[in-house]
C-alpha cells in the first residue's frame, strides 16, 4: 500500500481499537495487526511507526502473547503502551515483575525528561489513566526513565534506537492530553503527513477499484444500510454502469422498507437497482423454525440462493458477473483475527457469508479498513444524503431475530407496527442519531391485561435502545421516561396483539444487542 501508516500490534488490550481511532482522527492511517504478524505482513502496510498495545497478560507468563522482537529493529520509531512497554523492557534485557503497588484508574505523572519528543509541549504534570499490575523494575541498557508517578515508572526512552514507551494509556478518554502525546509520536517522531482524509481515501479507493475490475461486471447486495450503500456509491463512482445492485425483500424488513428504500436508493443515489421481492420464499423456509442459529443460517442460505438466481439472470445481459461488493467493516476484520485466534461464535452474522466461494465471484470490500463513523464521513464526502448515512444499523436477518419463537407473516406484521412506532417516537424526540440502535422485540410470551373493561391475553413487546461506538460493546440507553411512556402507550393502544411493553436494561456484554 502507498498510504503512510502506523501499524499497531495487538497484544489483546480492550483499548487497541481506540489507539487506531485516535491516530486516524489525526488523518493518519493506522492498521491493527495481531502481535503475531510477520515482519513482511507489517512491512506491507508501509509503516512509518509501530505501536505496541497493552494486553491482559504478563510478559513473564509462559503463554504470554509475543511479537517478533525484530519489530524493535526495523528502523521505524516504536511506541510501547503498558504491556508494550513491558514487552520492550523484557525483550531488550530489562526486568519485569509484579509491582508492589498496582495502579488502576487515574494517576498523576511527573515528566522528568521534558526534552524527549514524546512529551514536547505537554505540561510537567499529566493526568493519566493506568491499568497495570506489573512493573519494569530494571531498564534495558541505553534506556532512561522519562516520567514517574509517586508509585512507579511511567515512561522510558532510548532515543538512539527510536523507542519510546509509556506505562499509562494515552488512547483513552481519561488521559486528557493523550491525543497530544500520540500526535507528538505520529507527526514529530514518525514524520506523518496527515493526508489520510476522506477525499484522499475516495480518490485512491476509486482508482484501485477501476484497476481491479477493468471491464468486468459487478454485483452489489444492497440493503439500504449505511455500509452497503456507501460501498455501492464508491464502486459506482469507479465503474458506473458495470455495477448492478440487488435489494432483497426477505419478508422480515421493517414496515414499508422495501418500497421506501428502493425509491430512495434510485432517486437519491442514482444506482442501477434491482429490487427482488422474495418474501414468500424466505417465510416458507422460516416456517416452524424457532432456534436462533437455524433462523440465521436459513436466511443466510436463502440470500445466497436469491443472489445466485439474480446473477444468473443478469449474466445474459452482462456476459457474467465476476465480482461481488461487500460492505465489510474493520471491526469484522479485527474480530476474526484476535490475538488468540478467531473468537468463539456467538452468533452467525449472515453477512452474505459463503456467497463468494459458491458463486465463484471475487470480493470487493472497499470499507474493510474503516470504522462505521469513518464510513459515514466518507459517505458525507461522497455527497450522500444524511438520512441514509444516519440510518441505524439493521441486521441482515432483520425482524426474524427480533421475533422470538416462530416467524410468521402475522407476527412480522405485529412487530412491524410496533417497530414503526418506536422509530417514529425516537425520531420525534430527536434521539434517532444519538443512539446506536433503538427497536422493538416481539416476545413469545402472552400476558393478561385489561382494556376497555375487557380481559386481554396478548403478546409482550420489549424495547431495546443502546449506545455503542462500533457494535462490539454497548450500554443500554437510558431513554427519557416520557419517551418510553409515549412508546408504550402508543404500542398498546395502536398495535393489535400487544398488550404489554417492557424495557431491556442489559448491556453488551453480558447481553448482545439483538435478542437472537
Ligand atoms: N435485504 C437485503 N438485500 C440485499 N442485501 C442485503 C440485505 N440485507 C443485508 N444485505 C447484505 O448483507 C450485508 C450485511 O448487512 P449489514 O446489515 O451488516 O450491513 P448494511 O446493511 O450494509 O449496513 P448497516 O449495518 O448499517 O445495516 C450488507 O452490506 C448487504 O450486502
Ligand atoms: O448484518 C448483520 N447481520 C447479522 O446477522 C447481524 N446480527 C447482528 N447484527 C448487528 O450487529 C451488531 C451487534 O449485534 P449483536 O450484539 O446482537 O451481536 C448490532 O448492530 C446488530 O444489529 C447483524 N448485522
Ligand atoms: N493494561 C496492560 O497492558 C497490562 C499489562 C500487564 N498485564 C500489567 O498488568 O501490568
Ligand atoms: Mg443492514
Amino acid at each position: 500500500m502507498d498510504t503512510q501508516s502506523i501499524v499497531i500490534l495487538d497484544f489483546g488490550s480492550q483499548y487497541t481499537q481506540l489507539i487506531a481511532r485516535r491516530i486516524r482522527e489525526l488523518n493518519v492511517f493506522s492498521a491493527v495487526l495481531p502481535c503475531t504478524a510477520s515482519l513482511s505482513e507489517i512491512q506491507a502496510y508501509n509503516p512509518i511507526g509501530i505501536i505496541l498495545s497493552g494486553g491482559p497478560s504478563s510478559v513473564y507468563d509462559a503463554d504470554a502473547p509475543d511479537a517478533d522482537p525484530k519489530v524493535l529493529e526495523l528502523g521505524q520509531p516504536v511506541l510501547g503502551i503498558c504491556y508494550g512497554l513491558q514487552f520492550i523492557a523484557h525483550h531488550l534485557g530489562g526486568k519485569v515483575r509484579p509491582a508492589d503497588k498496582r495502579e488502576y484508574g487515574h494517576a498523576e505523572v511527573i515528566v522528568e525528561d521534558a526534552k524527549t519528543a514524546l512529551f514536547a509541549g505537554l505540561p510537567s504534570h499529566l493526568h493519566v489513566w493506568m491499568s497495570h499490575g506489573d512493573e519494569a523494575l530494571e531498564l534495558p541498557a541505553g534506556f532512561h526513565r522519562t516520567a514517574v508517578t509517586n508509585n512507579a515508572l511511567a515512561g522510558i526512552v532510548n532515543e538512539d534506537r527510536k523507542i519510546w514507551a509509556v506505562q499509562f494509556h494515552p488512547e483513552v478518554h481519561h488521559t486528557p492530553l493523550g491525543k497530544e502525546l500520540l500526535s507528538n509520536f505520529v507527526f514529530d517522531i514518525c514524520g506523518a503527513k496527515g493526508d489520510w482524509t476522506p477525499a484522499h481515501f475516495i480518490e485512491t479507493t476509486v482508482a484501485a477499484i477501476c484497476e481491479k475490475v477493468g471491464s468486468d461486471h459487478v454485483l452489489c447486495a444492497l440493503s439500504g444500510g449505511v455500509d452497503s450503500s456507501v460501498a455501492a456509491v464508491l464502486v459506482h463512482k469507479a465503474i458506473g454502469d458495470q455495477l448492478t445492485c440487488v435489494f432483497v425483500n426477505n419478508g422480515v424488513l421493517r414496515k414499508n422498507e422495501f418500497a421506501q428504500v428502493t425509491q430512495n436508493l434510485r432517486d437519491k443515489l442514482g444506482l442501477n437497482l434491482v429490487p427482488v421481492d422474495a418474501s414468500d420464499r424466505f417465510l416458507a423456509k422460516l416456517a416452524s423454525v424457532t432456534d436462533p442459529e437455524t433462523k440465521r443460517k436459513t436466511i443466510g442460505r436463502e440470500f445466497i440462493a436469491v443472489f445466485e438466481d439474480e446473477s444468473n439472470r443478469i449474466a445474459e445481459q452482462t456476459g457474467g458477473v465476476d465480482w461481488l461488493v461487500q460492505g465489510t467493516l474493520y471491526p469484522d476484520v479485527i474480530e476474526s483475527s484476535s490475538v488468540r485466534g478467531p473468537s468463539q461464535t456467538i452468533k452467525s452474522h449472515h453477512n452474505v457469508g459463503g456467497l463468494p466461494e459458491r458463486m465463484k465471484m471475487k470480493l470487493i470490500e472497499p470499507l474493510r479498513d474503516l470504522f462505521k463513523d469513518e464510513v459515514r464521513r466518507i459517505g458525507r464526502d461522497l455527497g450522500m444524503p444524511e438520512d441514509i448515512l444516519q440510518r441505524q444499523p439493521f441486521p441482515g436477518p432483520g425482524l426474524a431475530v427480533r421475533i422470538l419463537g416462530e416467524v410468521t407473516a402475522d407476527r412480522v406484521a405485529i412487530l412491524q407496527e410496533a417497530d414503526d412506532i418506536v422509530v417514529k417516537e425516537i425520531k420525534a424526540a430527536g434521539l434517532y442519531s444519538k443512539v446506536w440502535q433503538s427497536f422493538a422485540v416481539l416476545l413469545p410470551i402472552q400476558t393478561v391485561g385489561v382494556m376497555g373493561d375487557q380481559r386481554t391475553y396478548a403478546n409482550t413487546c420489549a424495547i431495546r435502545a443502546v449506545h455503542s461506538e462500533d457494535g462490539m460493546t454497548a450500554d443500554w440507553a437510558p431513554l427519557p421516561y416520557d419517551v418510553l411512556k409515549r412508546i408504550s402507550s402508543r404500542i398498546v393502544n395502536e398495535v393489535r396483539g400487544i398488550n404489554r411493553v417492557v424495557y431491556d436494561i442489559t448491556s453488551k456484554p453480558p447481553g448482545t444487542i439483538e435478542w437472537e
